[in-house]
């Protein structure tokens, strides 16, 4: 199985826990994007629900397919939310942001009731870090934070860590849908996301990094075996999705 029909198998199961009027946040990145595919499908077949997507990205795609969508401000209280992850670590905290999308995304998944991870066998490690952290800052005086960031990151790395502001296509820095930057820190190894999750909250500037830490319920991993369900306990099991609830 390749990793994309990993990501894939992970989607569709996902999108079975969709049910008829079901308020559901869509998330952002190549695998999200697989799941929404999957629930314009079902959509077809008659399902019917209400979306509020993480990105622009992922807004047009499910408006292409027919979705019916809302904003968060329409519908701020969510059932559930399904999306991708660059890192799925112990007590299922997540890496997300690889795709710029990480301040939406935790805004929905903090409106949702649950929020379910999918993602192919890759992106399941034992220490979070070896992806380079997002952190989303303001581009005014965007250098004076990256300074601070830089600081408080080698604190607590004990040695200078790589930071270096996103570029997009062009080469001009890469712009958020929330109109921010972003710092990728290469941390190489995050000992406690939940202490640096709080300690990046603090900078002045920062106005979202990519750890989302408890905030994932479950995670729907694929592999060569199939779908493997997981908790934030550990617990793993082969993925049947009415387990999911
Ligand atoms: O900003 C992007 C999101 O956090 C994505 O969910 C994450 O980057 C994973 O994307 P993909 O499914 O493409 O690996």
């Amino acid at each position: 199985m390749s990793g994309n029909d990993e990501k894939r198998a992970a989607a569709e199961k996902a999108a079975l826990l969709v049910e008829p009027g079901m308020k559901v946040g869509l998330g952002t990145g190549s695998t999200a994007a697989l799941l929404v595919d999957a629930l314009g499908r079902r959509w077809t077949e008659g399902l019917r629900f209400l979306a509020v997507a993480t990105s622009e990205a992922t807004h047009r795609q499910a408006e292409a397919l027919g979705i019916r969508l809302a904003t968060l401000d329409e519908e701020p209280t969510l059932d559930l939310t399904i999306d991708g992850a660059d890192e799925i670590g112990p007590g299922l905290a997540l890496v997300k942001g690889g795709g710029g999308a990480l301040l939406r995304e935790k805004l929905v998944a903090a409106a949702s009731g649950r929020m379910v991870v999918i993602a192919d066998a890759s992106k399941r490690v034992a220490t979070l870090g070896r992806f380079p952290l997002p952190i989303e800052i303001m581009p005014f005086g965007a250098e004076t934070t990256r300074r601070r960031v830089a600081s408080l990151l080698e604190a607590e790395a004990g040695r200078p860590v790589d930071l270096s502001l996103r570029a997009g296509k062009d080469g001009a820095p890469f712009v958020t849908d929330g109109q921010h930057w972003i710092l990728d820190a290469a941390l190489g190894r995050i000992a406690d996301p939940a202490r640096l999750a709080g300690s990046l909250k603090s900078v002045l500037g920062v106005v979202e990094h990519g750890l989302f830490v408890d905030m994932a319920e479950a995670a729907l991993i694929g592999t060569p075996d199939g779908v493997m369900e997981e908790t934030r306990e550990g617990q793993a099991r082969p993925g049947d999705s009415s387990t999911c609830a």
